[in-house]
């Protein structure tokens, strides 16, 4: 006799790991065709472990005759295949197929402020209070350029002229640096500094930040700030400074607004004691951090993925990673592999 169960797991990967070729992308229907219409019994599951593309389901392996644990058969060769993969998949950059995840696993903030506002020392704050790893687009910019890279001279000149760095070079630093750290908590600082940046990333990544911070702080002071800060940066001196203050005007801004728009923009006046604009940052992310607690104490997430149940656990902190499983279980069947 055979009954309902599950026959396929999932499991998402970097949309760059994916080989096309002519049968790899499959429909949902042929990818977990009906284990009544097949004949096969439940002792003859087949058992595919697939990458999740968006809508589609990429087979990368098979297995068949396993036996009635068919599930946690499955679940287990999932998870030898991610072990052996992790280190390919942790030398990829986060990509597109982190995607429905990782809205899920990510914690990711924006800070866009003037230059000079504080962004920079909030951050710091922020890390050390809230375990939040801090990625300063501008010194993944400055680092790119030490490392000697072909871009090292674009970036030096934009950044002497205060101009901002075309999207994909920055994003992809911030996709490595994402990548390369453990943490599901970003706290993105710096970016996105135009309507390019930030419809670049989120076509990229289709990740949207929980909120942006937003550093209210007078063209004045900041400029104070910047001219006393003494850190030998090429960009601390009056020329660009002005520089950065136009293209903040005319390029950032409109960002802040457009997020604000969405109800995203968490702002503080910035013109205070250093202590003092911490406190309202505190204000800020308290009750953020309590719901990400919270969150990240679900042992499993489950969803629907066009007329079926799925489950799908966040396993590790690096790429994508758990196995969710598709086919023909009920969501109560499902419920109690649980
Ligand atoms: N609330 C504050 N009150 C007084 N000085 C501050 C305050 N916050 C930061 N500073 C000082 O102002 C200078 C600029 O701060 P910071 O580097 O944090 O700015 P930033 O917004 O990150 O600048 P940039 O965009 O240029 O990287 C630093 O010397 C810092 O010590
Ligand atoms: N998204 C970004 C962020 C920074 N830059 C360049 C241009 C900025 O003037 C410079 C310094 O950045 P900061 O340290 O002030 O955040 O880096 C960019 O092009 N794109």
């Amino acid at each position: 006799m055979t009954k309902a169960c599950i026959e396929y797991f999932a499991l998402s990967c970097p949309y760059d790991m994916i080989q096309f070729d002519d049968h790899s992308i499959l429909d949902h229907g042929q990818a977990s065709p009906d284990s009544e219409a097949n004949g096969s019994s439940l002792s003859e599951k087949k058992v595919t472990v697939v990458f999740v593309l968006g809508e589609c389901l990429v087979p990368v392996y098979s297995l068949t005759s396993v036996n009635n644990q068919s599930w946690f058969m499955g679940y287990f060769l999932a998870q030898l295949i991610l072990c052996s993969m992790s280190k390919i998949l942790t030398d990829n950059i986060v990509s597109k197929e982190l995607v429905g995840e990782l809205i899920v696993k990510f914690v990711l903030l924006f800070s866009l402020c003037g230059p000079g506002s504080g962004k920079g020392t909030q951050c710091t704050n922020i890390v050390e209070h809230f375990g939040y790893t801090h990625l300063s687009a501008g010194d993944l910019l400055r680092a790119e350029k030490e490392s000697g890279s072909e871009n090292g001279t674009m970036i030096q000149n934009m950044i002497k002229e205060g101009k901002i760095v075309p999207s994909e070079v920055t994003i992809k630093l911030l996709q490595r640096a994402m990548q390369a750290n453990n943490n599901d908590k970003f706290l993105i600082d710096g970016f996105p500094r135009n309507e390019e940046n930030r419809a670049a990333f989120e076509s990229v990544t289709r990740i949207e930040p929980e909120f942006v911070l937003f550093f209210d702080c007078s063209e004045e002071v900041m400029e104070r700030r910047l001219l006393g800060r003494n850190q030998g940066r090429a960009d601390d001196n009056i020329d660009t400074i002005r520089k950065r203050f136009k293209v903040y005007m005319e390029s950032t801004l409109p960002v802040i607004e457009y997020y604000n728009s969405k109800g995203k923009v968490r702002k503080i006046d910035a013109e205070k004691p250093v202590e003092e604009v911490f406190e309202a940052v505190k204000s800020v992310f308290t009750p953020l951090h309590e719901k990400v607690k919270h969150r990240s104490n679900a042992p499993w997430n489950i969803s629907r993925y066009r007329d079926r149940w799925f489950l799908w656990r966040i396993k590790s902190r690096q790429v994508v990673y758990q196995c969710c499983c598709l086919g023909v279980a009920t969501l109560p069947e499902i419920s109690n592999q649980i």
